[in-house]
């Protein structure tokens, strides 16, 4: 079974406490919402391969220590996905960026895609998927899937807020898919919204309600 990890820094509560908040507007969300991403980013980069590199400092010559060059590449889910794209930029630059189209029906909470654009070399990275919220898990699982069809083989899902059933139905579906957390809540609400979380996540960061 996959890992699933809730990255607790007391940093990353503090920023989460204020997007939870339904009186943060939607230039605040937006804000701490990428600066979330990016501390989540630098927790579970701490694996990344290194290697030696000879480097000529000012006093002389030293073996030290660089990335070893593993290509990786962003997934966020659309839309709410794109608020976190640019915190886990400011640590990884040179990631590509891939793109999903998802939107969860209201009335069913079934995912439906509607967009798909990847880096041609998909298969030979590591791939983040990013999603503020994972609810029912439909939507990951269904990005999870569209990428193994087009030859992924490597990829975490990076989430702010998880509801448990969502946590299941991934671990389920794609046992070989590593889940990080901002938080675990409590469970889905009747509607399918997770309780406490947040709201909706893209309303809140568009604006758009
Ligand atoms: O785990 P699930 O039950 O599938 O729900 C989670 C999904 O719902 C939200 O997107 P939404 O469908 O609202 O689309 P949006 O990002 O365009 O607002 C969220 O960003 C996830 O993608
Ligand atoms: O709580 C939730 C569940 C799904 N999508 C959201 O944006 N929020
Ligand atoms: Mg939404």
């Amino acid at each position: 079974m996959s890992k699933f990890t809730v990255l607790n820094h007391p940093l990353i509560q503090h920023k989460l406490t204020i997007i939870r908040n339904k009186d943060t507007g939607t230039r605040v969300f937006r804000e701490v919402a990428n600066e979330i991403a990016e501390l989540m980013v630098y927790e579970i980069t701490r694996d990344l391969p290194l290697e030696d590199v000879t480097v000529q400092t000012p006093m002389g010559e030293t073996v030290q220590k660089t990335l070893s060059g593993k290509k990786l590449a962003v997934i966020p889910i659309l839309r709410a996905g794109l608020g976190m794209v640019d915190g886990v930029l400011q640590l990884i630059p040179a990631a590509k960026v891939g793109h999903i189209g998802m939107y969860r029906d209201e009335k069913t909470l079934k995912p439906h895609e509607y967009f798909v654009k990847l880096p041609s070399d998909i298969e030979q990275r590591e791939l983040f998927i990013v999603d503020p919220m994972l609810a029912t898990g439909g939507s990951a699982n269904m990005a999870i899937e569209a990428l193994k069809k087009r030859g992924a083989q490597h990829m975490r899902l990076v989430v702010l807020v998880a509801a448990p059933e969502g946590v299941k139905a991934v671990q389920d579906q794609n046992p070989d898919v590593d889940i990080y957390a901002a938080a675990l809540d409590e469970k889905l609400n009747e509607n399918g919204y997770i309780f406490p979380g947040l709201g909706d996540a893209g309303d809140r960061l568009f604006g758009t309600k």
